[in-house]
């Protein structure tokens, strides 16, 4: 046994530091610890997959966030089905948990933010989380760069977020340039239960950005609800992406539906903390996906305000306990989910 129980993120969280590099060798796969939270599963894909599915190399990191403890508990359930071999594995996977000392601390995270370090970001910082950075960067690019030229390329980033939400459950897409979008993920996501998604308008630093920009993996960061402590969250929440996760690991495939089409929301502009007295003028309670009407001051300090443009347009993530330059929030605005697929792809 790997683990004691095959409790991968209590082996974790008690051995933040450790990697032995051991290598677990099942009838149909191999196990390697490649990193401290990071556990690679190789299985032996002969067999022919489902109907016409496609190979897949598939990444799902959590805790990237120590205190979002959610999605490290459920995949962690995911791991030790694999592990008590009750769960088949049919992809490649790569599993992380991203941020154990901050997740021992019950933080966000230690020294810096991680999730702002990617893509070399980490240069211009120092503490704990660079070298994390770093790590997770080699794991991921290793990952991929051992799968074989067919696989597609997938990286989940599961986190919480730090306020309630109209949207409980969501997902930031990232930027792309020619609005190449893909249905068969809106749809995958729809089926995961997830009720709205972020359409990026630039580049970023974060970690499935690095997965879509450098590895061309279909990428997102996902939200699942809100952050609680470890053993107070309820997993049957999470039930849909779940069953949604259980069967891309199963079966190799995305499951599909168009029930309650999910939400679709551009992301307009970025709120950048410019003044230590900037300010954003909601509640101290309000949640993601707060409307607001033309006009409002959303944000000021003594450079200057921001004001919303469009009545309808809603604020995401407004968070301003941050370091200066870094983004105080996300200004959202819905568009037609039909609209995205109908153009014809610019070099498609
Ligand atoms: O609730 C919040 O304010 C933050 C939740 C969170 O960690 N969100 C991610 C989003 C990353 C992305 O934009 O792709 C983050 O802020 O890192
Ligand atoms: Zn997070």
């Amino acid at each position: 046994m790997l683990y004691p129980n095959n409790d991968f993120l209590k082996y974790t969280l008690e051995n933040p530091e450790n990697c032995d590099h051991n290598v677990g060798v099942f009838n149909h796969f191999d196990v390697i610890k490649d990193a401290p939270g990071v556990l690679r599963f190789e299985p032996n894909l002969t067999a022919k997959p489902v109907e016409d599915a496609k190979p897949i190399s598939l990444v799902l990191s959590t805790g990237i966030h120590g205190n979002e403890t959610g999605p490290m508990e459920l995949v962690n359930d995911v791991v030790k089905d694999i592990l008590n071999t009750k769960l088949r594995l049919a992809v490649r996977l790569l599993v992380i948990v991203g941020n154990p000392y901050a997740a021992l601390k019950g933080t966000r995270f230690c020294d810096v933010n991680l999730n702002r370090l990617f893509l070399g970001a980490y240069e211009k910082y120092s503490g704990l989380e660079v070298a994390r950075a770093i790590e997770l960067e080699r794991c991921v690019t290793q990952f991929f760069e051992k799968a074989p030229q067919e696989h597609v390329r997938l990286h989940y980033d599961l986190h919480t977020a730090i306020r309630g939400s109209k949207y409980k459950k969501f997902a930031v897409h990232p930027f792309v340039s020619k609005r190449h979008y893909d249905p068969s993920q809106f749809s995958f996501l729809t089926a995961c239960g997830i009720d709205a998604l972020l359409l990026s308008h630039q580049p970023t630093t974060t970690f499935s950005y690095y997965s879509y920009a450098m590895h061309g993996a279909h990428a997102f960061t996902v939200e699942l609800g809100k952050v609680q402590p470890f053993g107070c969250n309820d997993l049957s929440e999470l039930k849909h992406i779940d069953a949604g996760l259980r069967a891309l690991i199963e079966k190799a495939c995305l499951v599909q539906s168009d029930e309650k089409p999910m939400k679709v929301f551009k992301i307009i502009d970025a709120l950048i903390k410019d003044s230590e007295n900037y300010r954003l003028n909601i509640d101290a309670e309000a949640e993601n996906f707060t409307l607001f009407d033309k006009g409002t001051v959303l944000a000021q300090s003594e450079k200057g305000m921001y004001q919303i443009e469009q009545a309808g347009d809603a604020i995401v993530f407004p968070n301003t306990n941050i370091p200066l330059g870094q983004r105080a929030g996300l200004v959202v605005r819905e568009v037609k989910n039909k609209d995205l697929f109908c153009e014809p792809r610019v070099g498609a």
